[in-house]
C-alpha cells in the first residue's frame, strides 16, 4: 500500500525523476518523463542509463552520474552551463526547442549504491529572465540615447566622461573632448521651420558618427544643438586631424542654409585635450573645450579651433 503511494507520487511529480542503480542500470523512470521524452517506462526501466542517453556518456551529466556512484558525491548542474542536457521538449511528437532544465543528481543508499535524477522544467523561468534582461537592456539604452539623433545623451556623457578621464589618469593616457555646435542653427530654424530644424540635427548626428571611426570614440547630443566626442587615448593633433573629419562631414551633407554666410550648414568645433598634468578634473577639460569653440565661432565659424598649438583651420 505504501510502495503504490510513493509511486503514485512519483508519477504525479511535475518534474523528472530517474533511478539508476550502481551498474547505471535505470530502476524508476516517472510520467513526467515519459511525457516529455516520448519514452515509457516500459522501455527504459532496466534499460543502461547511457544507452537511453547516448549523448550524455561524455556531458558533465554522466560525470556526475559516476560521482554519485563511485564517491557519493551530489551535484546542481548550472542551468547557464549547462542549458537542456536531456532531450526534453513540450511535445515530444512535434518536437521543437528543448526544455530548459535544471539538474540535481544525488547518491542515494548505503550498501548498495544509487543515483537520484531530478530534472525541473524551468523553460518559462529562463524565457521570462531573459525577457526581464532585454527589457533592462532597451530601458538602459533608452536612458542614455538622444531621442531625436540616437547619439549618446548628456547623462551618457557625464557617464562617459567620468569613466575616461579616470582611465586617462591611471594608465597615463591622453583624452580628447570636442565640443561641436551648429553654426547659426537660431536662423535656421527661423527660415525653414523647426521640424526641418530636427531633420538637420538628424543628418549632421549621422554624418558624424559616420566620420567617428574608432570603435572607442563617442559622439553624444550635449544639449539643443550642440555635440560633443570625446576621444581616449587622442593627443592633441590627432584629436585636431578627428575633428576636421567631422567638420568636412557635415560640410558635404551640403544642407542649404540660405541665412549662413557659407550658404550651407556648417559646425564650429573646439578642441581640447588632455595630456598627463594639465587638467586636474575634467570640468577644466570641458572649459577648455568650450573656450576653443568660442574661439572657432569668433574666427568666423565652420572651423576647428585648439589651444595647441594655437591653431584655426577652416575650409
Ligand atoms: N529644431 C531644433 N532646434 C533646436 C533644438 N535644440 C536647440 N535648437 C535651437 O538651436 C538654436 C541655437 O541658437 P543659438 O544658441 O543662438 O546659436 P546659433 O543660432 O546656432 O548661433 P551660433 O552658435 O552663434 O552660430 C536655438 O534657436 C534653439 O531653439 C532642437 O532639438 N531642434
Amino acid at each position: 500500500m505504501k510502495d503504490k503511494l510513493l509511486l503514485d507520487a512519483f508519477s504525479a511529480l511535475s518534474l523528472g525523476v530517474i533511478i539508476v542503480d550502481a551498474q547505471y542500470r535505470i530502476t524508476l523512470w516517472n510520467d513526467w518523463l515519459e511525457a516529455h521524452t516520448g519514452l515509457a517506462a516500459s522501455e527504459t526501466l532496466g534499460e543502461d542509463f547511457f544507452t537511453v542517453f547516448p549523448d550524455l556518456q561524455c556531458h558533465r551529466v554522466g560525470d556526475a552520474i559516476r560521482q554519485a556512484i563511485g564517491n557519493n558525491l551530489s551535484a546542481l548542474l548550472s542551468q547557464s552551463l549547462h542549458r537542456s542536457p536531456f532531450p526534453l521538449y513540450a511535445e515530444p511528437a512535434r518536437p521543437a526547442a528543448r526544455l530548459s532544465q535544471a539538474v540535481t543528481i544525488v547518491p542515494l543508499g548505503t550498501a548498495e549504491r544509487f543515483c537520484l535524477i531530478q530534472i525541473v522544467d524551468v523553460t518559462t523561468t529562463v524565457r521570462r529572465e531573459s525577457l526581464l534582461r532585454d527589457q533592462a537592456h532597451e530601458l538602459l539604452s533608452q536612458s542614455l540615447s538622444d531621442g531625436l539623433t540616437g547619439v549618446g545623451n548628456r547623462r551618457y556623457f557625464d557617464l562617459c566622461i567620468d569613466r575616461e578621464w579616470r582611465a586617462s589618469k591611471r594608465n597615463n593616457k591622453s583624452l580628447s573632448l570636442l565640443l561641436i555646435d551648429v553654426d547659426h542653427f537660431k536662423r535656421y530654424n527661423d527660415c525653414y521651420g523647426h521640424q526641418r530644424g530636427d531633420e538637420c540635427l538628424q543628418q549632421i548626428a549621422t554624418a558624424m558618427r559616420n566620420a567617428l571611426d574608432r570603435p572607442t570614440d563617442m559622439l553624444f547630443r550635449y544639449g539643443g544643438e550642440e555635440f560633443c566626442a570625446l576621444l581616449p587615448e587622442t593627443h592633441s593633433a590627432d584629436a585636431v586631424e578627428i575633428a576636421e573629419r567631422l567638420r568636412t562631414s557635415v560640410q558635404r551633407l551640403d544642407l542649404p542654409h540660405i541665412n549662413s554666410p557659407n550658404r550651407i550648414v556648417s559646425v564650429s568645433i573646439g578642441v581640447a585635450s588632455h595630456n598627463q598634468q594639465q587638467h586636474t578634473e575634467y570640468g577644466q577639460l570641458i572649459q577648455s573645450a568650450d573656450d576653443m569653440l568660442y574661439v572657432a565661432k569668433r574666427a568666423g565659424r565652420n572651423k576647428v579651433a585648439t589651444r595647441q598649438p594655437q591653431l584655426v583651420k577652416s575650409l
